[in-house]
């Protein structure tokens, strides 16, 4: 049976943890969220805002926050890590003297590391002994702004162990922010990390001018390559077509508030990749790195993903975005499903 959790700590006050933290506390937890700089500590608990990353946005006065961590985890029933997925290593290994030994530990992280290749549960596994499967993995169409505006939007908790992924659903639940539970861990996972690297892709196709039609064909086909990687590597299929593959999809790759898709806009616009993280102000664009550990991964395992290695090929050998959208085109003539 699923324990009731009440006390939650958030790890990281970016744009997700911050906005995660307000879906539970709207949803009547005890929410305190761990800010790297103390000063948005000091304004989440003084002013109820976080302006820098959800500008226009008040936070529940039950939510508090501090830029100690042991302050922040003790006591928790559950921790939410909400920093990026290339930092969450060195940011969890610095934790793990603090966690909680029963908390359950929730990933909203999308991407996979860079030289191990780990999707981000295997990342906290490794570093904190929970087994493999035993972390709850968020995901789904969750740009952070407008949840943290109230706008409804549904969202899968993934977890080999049910009940765990029950507990987080009762305490994530709201009259807006509707989570699902699933077990498939893996195409979960693998669909949140993928589809950055599509929405780089529809961006960079924007900034080059191209319309729908083009942001269809790579939705569609960033799909079939990204389930063609997660049924290799395990994952149920159909994932792929639920709000963590499609869903995700399709939100993040059309919308103006991605930072994937905007990162691409401006690539695609004839920006180098400098001056599009400047634009970034320092927000992630997790992609931008996943592209190329989405890529070595897909080829340990003989998985062809075209479109990613296009993003790798633009982000991380300075190939024009016209250039590689016109090999794409130029590929072998082949079958839909093959
Ligand atoms: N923003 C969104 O709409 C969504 C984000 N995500 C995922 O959630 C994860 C966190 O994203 P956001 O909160 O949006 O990121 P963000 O860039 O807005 O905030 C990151 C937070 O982590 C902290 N941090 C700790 N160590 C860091 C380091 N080494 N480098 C950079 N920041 C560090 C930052 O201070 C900041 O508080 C990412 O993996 C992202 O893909 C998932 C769904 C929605
Ligand atoms: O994951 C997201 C929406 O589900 C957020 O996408 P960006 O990181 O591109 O803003």
């Amino acid at each position: 049976m699923a324990v009731a959790v009440q006390r939650v700590t958030v790890l990281g006050a970016g744009s997700w943890g911050t906005a995660f933290a307000k879906v539970l506390a709207d949803a009547g937890r005890d929410v305190t969220v761990w800010a790297r700089r103390a000063e948005i500590a000091a304004e989440i608990r003084g002013e109820h805002t976080n302006a820098g990353y959800l500008p226009g946005v008040d936070l529940p006065p039950r939510l508090t926050a501090t830029s100690d961590p042991a302050a922040a985890l003790d006591g928790a029933e559950a921790v939410v890590l909400a920093v990026p997925s290339q930092s969450l290593r060195a940011n969890l290994t610095s934790w793990t003297g603090l966690l909680p030994p029963s908390a359950i530990l929730v990933s909203l992280a999308k991407g996979v590391e860079l030289g191990t290749l780990k999707r981000m549960s295997e990342v906290i596994s490794e570093i904190s002994g929970v087994p493999d499967g035993g972390v709850v993995v968020v995901s789904g169409p969750n740009l952070a702004k407008e949840i943290a505006h109230g706008q409804p939007a549904a969202a899968v908790l993934a977890c080999a162990d049910h009940d765990r992924a029950v507990a987080v659903q009762q305490a994530s639940s709201t009259s807006y922010f509707r989570p699902y539970t699933n077990t498939d861990v893996v195409g979960v996972e693998l669909g949140g990390a993928c589809k950055n690297v599509i929405a780089l892709s529809c961006g960079m196709a924007a900034g080059m001018g191209f319309g729908t039609n083009t942001m269809a064909t790579l939705i569609t086909r960033g799909l079939a390559e990204m389930a063609r990687l997660g049924t290799k590597l395990g994952a149920d299929p159909l994932t792929f077509a639920g709000l963590a593959g499609l869903g995700d999809l399709v939100a993040t790759c059309s919308s103006p508030l991605s930072r994937n898709r905007s990162f691409g806009e401006r690539l695609g616009r004839g920006d180098t990749l400098e001056e599009a993280q400047r634009a970034a102000g320092g927000q992630v664009a997790e992609g931008v790195m996943s592209c190329s550990s989405i890529r070595e991964l897909a080829s340990s395992f003989g998985v062809d993903m075209p479109i990613t290695d296009a993003m790798h090929r633009v982000c991380h050998e300075g190939i024009d975005p016209r250039r590689v959208g016109a090999e794409l085109l130029g590929r072998e003539q082949k079958h839909e499903w093959s």
